[in-house]
């Protein structure tokens, strides 16, 4: 379960947000929905321990993750806690499309679960392109190799920055319920932001920036 109770961040002394108070369950779906520019992928950083509050409380299984320094903030996200799916994909350009899912496993000193990583793929219809550098994908397979890369750990908190943005209503429909179903049997939080209006109707708690 993820919290956050008056949370505020500044860029600089102008560009200072304060963000309504969240809560997402486990085995929950919060879509937080926002024009562009309002600071939804800043309070996913700050969801996901990339970037600092100014103020606020932010809880995740009950653990404060304020005032973490940055090599324990570090530690949180290497065991498996959060699971983030970014804007902009980023890969290795050397590795293979499995090689940089299993990074995944890699970075958080745990085991290669290559059979993971292969379901993963099939249920996101990328499982021909594995063996492909991710250059040689477009944005919207690209996109899907970082939904498998960021579930593979099992994360108690999956956040997600428009991972939808690149895809066609079909695979919109895929992603939107391989994220739902993959948060219900992992038992994870989890937190999508996006002005794709297509996600309203399967998010029903919403909140908006
Ligand atoms: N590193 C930064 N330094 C200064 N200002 C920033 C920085 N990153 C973002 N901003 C500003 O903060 C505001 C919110 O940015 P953010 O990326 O969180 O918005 P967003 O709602 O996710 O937008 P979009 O839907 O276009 O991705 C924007 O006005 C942006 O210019």
């Amino acid at each position: 379960m993820i919290v956050c109770k008056n949370l505020t961040f500044s860029y600089s002394p102008t560009k200072k947000f304060s963000f309504p108070d969240i809560q997402c369950n486990d085995r929950e779906a919060l879509l937080i929905l926002g024009q562009s520019g309002t600071g939804k992928t800043t309070l996913l950083h700050l969801l996901g321990l990339l970037l600092t509050p100014e103020s606020g409380e932010l809880l995740l299984n009950g653990q404060s993750l304020r005032s973490l320094s940055a090599t324990e903030a570090a530690g949180v996200r290497r065991a498996r806690q959060i699971g983030i799916i970014y804007q902009r994909a980023h890969f290795v350009r050397s590795l293979s499309v499995l090689d940089n899912i299993l990074l995944a496993n890699f970075l958080a000193d745990q085991k290669q679960d290559k059979a993971r990583a292969i379901l993963l793929a099939e249920q996101l219809g990328i499982g021909e392109h594995l063996a492909k550098k991710p250059h040689q994908l477009s944005q919207g397979e690209q996109q899907r190799v970082s939904i498998a890369r960021a579930l593979m750990n099992n994360p108690a908190l999956i956040l997600a920055d428009e991972p939808t943005a690149s895809l066609d209503d079909v695979n919109c429909q895929k992603v939107v319920e391989l994220l739902k179903q993959q948060s219900l049997s992992i038992g994870a939080s989890l937190v999508v932001v996006t002005h794709d209006r297509r996600l309203t109707d399967a998010f029903p708690k919403q909140v908006r920036l």
